[in-house]
C-alpha cells in the first residue's frame, strides 16, 4: 500500500506523494495523470486540489529532499511557496531536522520550522529564488522589460502591471480592495494563460491592496490552476514588488499578507541588486490517504482509504482569530 497526505499552507491544497516509499516510482505521464485527476473536484477525493507536491531524494548531496510541482491541470512548475512549507514539514519530521535544503528545480532552497503561528499550526520559513525581471526568464515578449509599475493597453486599463520571477512567473498590479475582489481577475488570468502574445508561459497573476504600511491583501489567479486561496510565490513576488515601489535602495522589511485562506508573513530584502525573499506561515496536514500502488500508477482513485488528522480545526480557529482582530 503506499500513503498520500491532503495539506494546505494559507488553504492553498496538495497532495503529497513520497516517490521514495514506493517499490515503484510513477514515471511523468503518470505523475501528471494522477495530478489532473486527484486535483479535479469532480473525482471526490477530499473536494479536490490546487496540485500534486511529488517528494523525492535529492539528486545531490546538500539537500534533504526534492520537490516537484504539478499543476492541477498536469503542468510542471519551477516553483510552489505554499507547498514548499508543507513539504518542509514532511521532510524534517520524516529526518527529525528543522533547518535545512530542499531542492527544487531551479535551486536548492533553505528553509526553517518557525514557532508556531498559534498552537497546533506548525509554521515554516522557505526561501523563495532565484529571482528575475528579465523578459527572456519569465518569459515576457512584446513588451519592455523589466516591466515595473507600467500601464498595459492590452491589459485592464487604469491599472499599473509589474512581473517578476521568482523563478515562476507574475504579473501584478496594486488596485483598490473592490478591484481586488472583482471578476477582472479571472478575466485577465484567464486572457494570460491562453495563448496570447506576452506570457507565452502563461502567468500567475495575483492583484493586491495596500491595508497599512506593510500590510497587503493579495488574490491570485494561478497558472494551471484558476482562482486559488493564495499563491505562496505570488504573495512574496507582490511583496517585493510593494517594497521596490515604496523604496529609493536598500530595505530589509517584514510584511503581513492576507489571503482568502489566511495570512502569511514575507521578509523582503534588498542589498545593492541582491534580493532576499522568505516566505513563513502554516504548514497544515488535514488527512491521510492510503491506496494500493497500482491503482496509484493507473490514477485509479475509487479504493482510497482517508482519515482526517484532526488538524483543520486548529485552523479554522485561527482564521476566526484574524477575523476577529
Ligand atoms: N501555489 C503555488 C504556485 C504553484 C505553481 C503555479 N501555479 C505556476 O504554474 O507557476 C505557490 O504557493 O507558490
Amino acid at each position: 500500500m503506499a500513503n498520500l497526505l491532503k495539506v494546505h499552507g494559507s488553504e492553498n491544497q496538495f497532495f503529497i506523494l513520497d516517490q521514495t516509499t514506493l517499490h515503484q516510482k510513477l514515471n511523468d505521464n503518470e505523475l501528471k495523470q494522477l495530478a489532473q485527476t486527484i486535483a479535479d473536484p469532480k473525482n471526490n477525493v477530499l473536494n479536490g486540489a490546487d496540485g500534486l507536491l511529488v517528494v523525492d531524494s535529492s539528486s545531490h548531496p546538500g539537500a534533504l529532499g526534492k520537490m516537484r510541482v504539478f499543476n492541477a491541470d498536469g503542468s510542471e512548475a519551477s516553483m510552489c511557496g505554499n507547498g514548499l512549507r508543507t513539504v518542509s514539514r514532511y521532510l524534517a519530521q520524516k529526518f527529525n531536522q528543522t533547518h535545512f535544503k530542499v531542492e527544487t528545480n531551479d535551486a536548492d532552497l533553505d528553509v526553517q520550522r518557525e514557532a508556531d503561528i498559534v498552537e497546533g499550526i506548525p509554521a515554516f520559513s522557505v526561501q523563495i529564488s532565484p529571482i528575475s525581471f528579465d523578459g527572456k526568464s519569465l518569459p515576457l515578449e512584446n513588451l519592455k522589460t523589466p516591466l515595473i509599475d507600467q500601464p498595459v493597453d492590452d491589459f485592464i486599463s487604469g491599472l499599473e502591471y509589474s512581473a517578476v520571477a521568482v523563478p515562476n512567473p507574475h504579473l501584478i498590479s496594486f488596485m483598490g480592495m473592490d478591484q481586488v475582489k472583482s471578476d477582472d481577475l479571472v478575466h485577465l488570468g484567464t486572457m494570460l494563460n491562453k495563448k496570447n502574445p506576452y506570457f507565452t508561459d502563461g502567468v500567475n497573476v495575483s492583484f493586491a491592496n495596500v491595508m497599512d504600511e506593510n500590510e497587503l491583501f493579495v488574490r491570485t489567479f494561478e497558472r494551471g490552476v484558476g482562482l486559488t486561496n493564495a499563491c505562496g510565490t505570488g504573495m512574496t513576488a507582490t511583496s517585493l514588488i510593494y517594497e521596490i515601489l515604496t523604496h529609493d535602495g536598500d530595505f530589509d522589511e517584514l510584511v503581513n499578507v492576507y489571503n482568502p485562506g489566511g495570512m502569511v508573513r514575507t521578509h523582503i530584502k534588498r542589498t545593492g541588486d541582491q534580493y532576499e525573499l522568505h516566505l513563513i506561515g502554516n504548514a497544515t496536514f488535514t488527512n491521510k490517504l492510503t491506496i494500493s500502488e497500482d491503482d496509484l500508477h493507473n490514477s485509479n482513485l475509487n479504493q482510497i482509504q482517508i482519515s482526517d488528522t484532526g488538524e483543520e480545526r486548529d485552523y479554522q480557529n485561527f482564521i476566526k482569530q484574524l477575523q476577529t482582530n
